[in-house]
C-alpha cells in the first residue's frame, strides 16, 4: 500500500502488530530488566494489522472482548509504540479513549479545561476562546468551579467529549465511552460526531452496539484474535461477525432459556422504556401458535420528555436466524407512531399473508429517539411463536416469485 497514489488517504496502517511480554510477577519483570534476560512468556494481542482510511470515511472497530481492539486503538493515538508494522496519517488526531481519564481530580472543571487542553497541544488563547462553547456543550455551567472529584462518572464525559471535541480534528477515534453518559448526552455526542462526518473529518467508531456502528460506519474492521477477520463494506462486515457471534451464543446458553421470560430492568415512569410487544390473536399453547395468516405486532413505549421516539422490531427464527429488523424512523414511519396518553406511544407492524415456512420465531423490539440515534430500550426475544404456513414446502422463507416457461431450443 501507498500514500502516494491517493491524495484523500489519512490514515494508513500497515503490517501492524503488538507483542506483550508476560512475566509471572513484578519481580521476575524487575529481575529480567536487571540481568538482561528476556521475558519469560510472550503474547501477541495484534498481528500483521493493514487497512487504509480515506478522508471522511467512518471505520467501525468490532471484536470479542480481548480481540485486540483497545491495543490497536493505542497504537493509533500513539499511546503505545508497535512491536512490528507502520502507521502513517495525517493531519490532527483526536481520541475519546477513557475519557476524564487525563483529568486531575484536584482541579476544577474549569481548571481541568486549560490542563487537559495543553494535553491536546491547544494553547491557553485557544482555550480561553473555547470555553464558553465547552462549557455550554458539556451542561455544566453551575458546578464548572467545582473539583473534578466530586463530578459523577456522567459529568466527567460530559465535560471531557466537550473538550476533546471543541476543535475539528482530521481524525477522530471515540471508544465504548460514549455508553456511559446519559441518552439526552449521547446524543448530543452522536448528533456531533455526524457533523464532524458530514463535514470530511474520518472517524474511527470502537464499539459493541453494532447498532450505532450500522448507523455511523460505512466501513468496518472485525479483529478476532489479533488479526484482521473481516474489513469492507459495514453491512459485509457484521453479517459474518453477528453470524460469528449468534454461534457463540448457541452453544454457550440455550436460547430457549433466554427467551420470554429473561428480566427485563424494571423502568421508573420517569425513564423512557419499551411497555409491551403483543402480537393479534396468539393461542394459549406452548409456544403460541399465531392463527394468521397475517402478522400483527402492537408496540408500545414511554418517553417521559414528551418527544416523538422511533420503534424498531426484529424478527428471528427461533434458533437464531436473523430474518428482518425494521425501525419506523428507517422507513419514513414515523407518522404512523401515535400518541396514546401522556409520554405513551405506539405503533402496530403488519405483515401480510406472512410468507414465512413452518416454524418456531422470535421478536425483539426496540425503542429509539425520532432520529434512530440513541437506543432507549431493547426487549431481546419478547415474544416467541410458532407458525404453520398452509403451503409445507421446506425453507425459511417464500420469496414472491413465478414460474416461466423454458426458453425454446
Ligand atoms: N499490558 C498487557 N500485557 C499483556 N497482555 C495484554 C496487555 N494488554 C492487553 N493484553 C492482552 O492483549 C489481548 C488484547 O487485549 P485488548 O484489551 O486490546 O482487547 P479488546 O478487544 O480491547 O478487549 P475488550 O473488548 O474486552 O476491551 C488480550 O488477550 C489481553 O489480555
Amino acid at each position: 500500500m501507498s500514500t502516494k497514489f491517493n491524495p484523500e488517504t489519512v490514515m494508513e496502517v500497515e503490517g501492524l502488530g503488538k507483542q506483550y511480554q508476560i512475566y509471572d510477577s513484578p519481580r521476575a519483570r524487575m529481575k529480567s530488566l536487571l540481568l538482561g534476560t528476556g521475558p519469560q512468556r510472550s503474547h501477541w494481542a495484534l498481528k500483521n494489522v493493514s487497512f487504509s482510511l480515506t478522508k471522511g470515511q467512518c471505520l467501525g472497530l468490532v471484536g470479542d472482548n480481548g480481540a485486540g481492539k483497545s491495543t490497536l486503538l493505542k497504537l493509533l493515538t500513539g499511546t503505545l509504540q508497535p512491536s512490528t508494522g507502520k502507521l502513517t496519517r495525517q493531519g490532527r488526531l483526536t481520541a475519546i479513549l477513557e475519557l476524564g481519564a487525563g483529568f486531575h481530580p484536584d482541579f476544577t472543571g474549569r481548571q481541568n479545561l486549560y490542563f487537559g487542553g495543553s494535553l491536546m497541544g491547544l494553547s491557553a488563547e485557544e482555550i480561553k476562546r473555547l470555553e464558553p462553547s465547552i462549557i455550554e456543550f458539556s451542561e455544566l455551567e453551575a458546578a464548572i468551579d467545582r473539583p473534578v472529584k466530586t463530578y459523577s462518572s456522567g459529568m466527567t464525559v460530559r465535560l471531557a467529549f466537550a473538550l476533546v471535541t471543541a476543535v475539528e480534528p482530521a481524525i477522530l477515534i471515540i471508544d465504548e465511552a460514549l455508553a456511559v453518559g446519559d441518552q439526552h448526552f449521547q446524543k448530543k455526542c452522536i448528533e456531533r460526531i455526524d457533523q464532524f462526518r458530514e463535514s470530511g473529518c474520518t472517524i474511527i467508531f470502537c464499539s459493541h452496539s453494532l447498532y450505532h456502528v450500522r448507523h455511523l460506519c460505512d466501513v468496518s474492521l472485525w479483529l478476532s484474535g489479533g488479526q484482521v477477520q473481516a474489513f469492507g463494506p459495514t453491512e459485509h462486515v457484521l453479517a459474518s461477525y453477528e453470524t460469528h457471534v449468534r454461534q457463540q451464543d448457541d452453544h454457550g446458553e440455550d436460547p430457549e432459556l433466554r427467551a420470554v421470560d429473561a428480566p427485563r430492568p424494571v423502568r421508573t415512569l420517569d425513564q423512557a422504556g419499551l411497555v409491551s410487544i403483543e402480537v393479534e390473536g396468539l393461542t394459549a399453547d406452548t409456544p403460541p401458535l399465531l392463527p394468521g395468516p397475517d402478522l400483527v405486532i402492537h408496540v408500545r413505549g414511554r418517553v417521559p420528555d414528551g418527544s416523538q421516539p422511533s420503534f424498531g422490531l426484529m424478527l428471528e427464527q427461533q434458533h437464531g436466524v436473523g430474518i428482518t429488523s425494521l425501525a419506523t424512523h428507517a422507513e419514513h414511519a414515523q407518522s404512523q407512531v401515535q400518541k396514546l396518553g401522556d409520554g405513551l406511544w405506539g405503533v402496530t407492524l403488519r405483515f401480510p399473508d406472512l410468507p414465512l415456512h413452518s416454524g418456531e420465531y422470535k421478536l425483539s423490539g426496540y425503542l429509539f429517539d425520532s432520529q434512530g440515534l440513541v437506543t432507549l430500550d431493547e426487549w431481546m426475544n419478547a415474544v416467541v411463536f410458532k407458525w404453520v404456513s398452509p403451503s409445507l414446502t421446506p425453507g425459511l422463507v417464500r420469496l414472491p416469485h413465478r414460474w416461466e416457461p423454458s426458453l425454446a431450443g
